[in-house]
């Protein structure tokens, strides 16, 4: 008789999890956790059928588990309904970084704690943002369609390009990714790096980017806080979304906020598809008011055949940059979190809940971060 049940929800990695042993984050190789768990006395049933609720096996199997594992990139999602027909479910743990598969609200209510695995892909998202507005200002599509397709036309490429020097770049949430976005920015010359986060940047860690623009641009003072949305991004040629889903953040960019972008601007989105209403991004990219739009993540993932976003582009077929959802999963970062998900459940299995403070999400009834919302309480 086992203490309990862990249920772990992967993709499935099929011939790559046998071509590549460090692709931990599939079902194959299960976060490398299986020995530990079942060493602690525990169950462990691992699937990648998650939908449809309510006849997929993770409904089945969710009514006894005591701890569910799941990933931003597959996720199951841990709906209220779903948590509500768990009566056994006392910690989510998310193996990677973004908790919004799960009703927050619904867990609280329940006092089920979840946790996720913070900062353990944050410089792979923010690598994804920058190559992602490169693919997209310097039109790399378009000249890599054109090198394959034998053709030479380089007016018809160059139509397109741009560089990201002296441009006024933007991020929505400036945390761990934000943050590490404007870093790596710096390395371009940009003109300005404007943030909007209701938390203020910590004073050092603005000296530090203005620091190094004026060491190796010439070009101090560039890195500012606004405190308008609006007013950020009617300055903004390239605008990066880097904050988490909840209440505020869902829909945010809609045709009216995208109004107030600059004619030809680009969207780079790697936070979360729902932040953005697919239909309205995929109406501007066609109409040309965004110049492109790209990032990795969508409203639902597996994202459906027909979604908005697969077809989405403009007259010149250049102005999609979207991919699976990637960014956040790279072989370095699958090894972060798979050592992040066997931490939180040690702390959980020796009963002494010493999770780093940064990895707790919601506990007790509340939330324990700040992230996911202006009015929610910090540790
Ligand atoms: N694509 C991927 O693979 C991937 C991987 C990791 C994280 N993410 C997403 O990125 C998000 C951010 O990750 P992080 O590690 O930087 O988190 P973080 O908690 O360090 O930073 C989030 C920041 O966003 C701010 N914020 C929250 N709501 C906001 C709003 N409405 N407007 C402006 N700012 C707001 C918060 O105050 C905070 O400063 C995650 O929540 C997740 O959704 C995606």
């Amino acid at each position: 008789m086992s203490k309990g049940k862990v249920l772990l929800v992967l993709y499935e990695g099929g011939k790559h999890a046998q071509e590549q042993e460090k692709l931990l984050g599939c079902i194959e190789n299960e976060l490398g956790v299986r020995k530990f768990i079942e060493e602690q006395g525990y169950e462990l049933v691992a699937t990648t059928d998650k939908d449809p609720e309510p006849t997929s096996t993770v409904d089945k199997e969710l009514k006894d588990a005591e701890i569910v594992i799941t990933t931003p990139f597959f996720p199951a999602y841990i709906s209220r309904n779903r948590i509500a027909e768990a009566p056994n479910l006392k910690l989510c743990i998310t193996a990677g970084v973004g908790s919004d598969h799960v009703d927050l609200e619904a867990a609280n209510e329940r006092k089920i704690t979840v946790t996720e695995v913070t900062g353990s892909n944050v410089v792979s998202v923010a690598e994804h943002v920058l190559a992602t507005i490169l693919v997209l200002i310097r039109n790399y599509n378009g000249g890599h369609q054109q090198a394959i397709d034998g053709e030479w036309d380089i007016a018809g490429v160059a139509k397109n390009v741009y560089d990201l020097e002296d441009k006024v770049i933007s991020t929505v949430g400036a945390g761990r990714i934000g943050y590490r976005v404007l870093e790596r920015l710096v390395a371009f010359n940009p003109k300005k790096l404007l943030y909007y986060d209701y938390q203020e940047l910590p004073t050092e860690a603005v000296n530090r980017l203005n620091a190094a623009s004026e060491l190796f641009n010439g070009r101090g003072n560039i890195v500012q806080r606004v405190e308008k949305m609006e007013d950020m991004l009617a300055q903004s040629d390239v605008v990066t979304i880097n904050c988490p889903l909840h209440k505020d953040s869902k829909g945010l960019f809609n045709k009216q906020l995208i109004s107030h972008m600059k004619n030809g601007a680009y969207l780079v989105n790697t936070a979360r598809g729902a932040i953005c209403v697919a239909e309205d991004v995929a109406e501007a990219v066609r109409s040309g008011k965004l110049a492109g739009y790209g990032g990795d993540v969508w409203n639902k993932q597996p994202a459906p055949k027909n979604h908005p976003w697969r077809s989405m582009d403009n007259k010149d077929h250049v102005g999609n940059a979207m991919t699976v959802h990637i960014s956040g999963t790279s072989l370095d970062a699958q090894k972060r979190y798979a050592q992040g998900v066997k931490n939180i459940l040690n702390s959980y299995f020796s009963k002494k809940f010493d999770y780093r403070p940064q990895d707790v999400i919601v506990q007790n009834g509340t939330y324990a971060t700040r992230a996911y919302g202006q009015e929610k309480k910090s540790l």
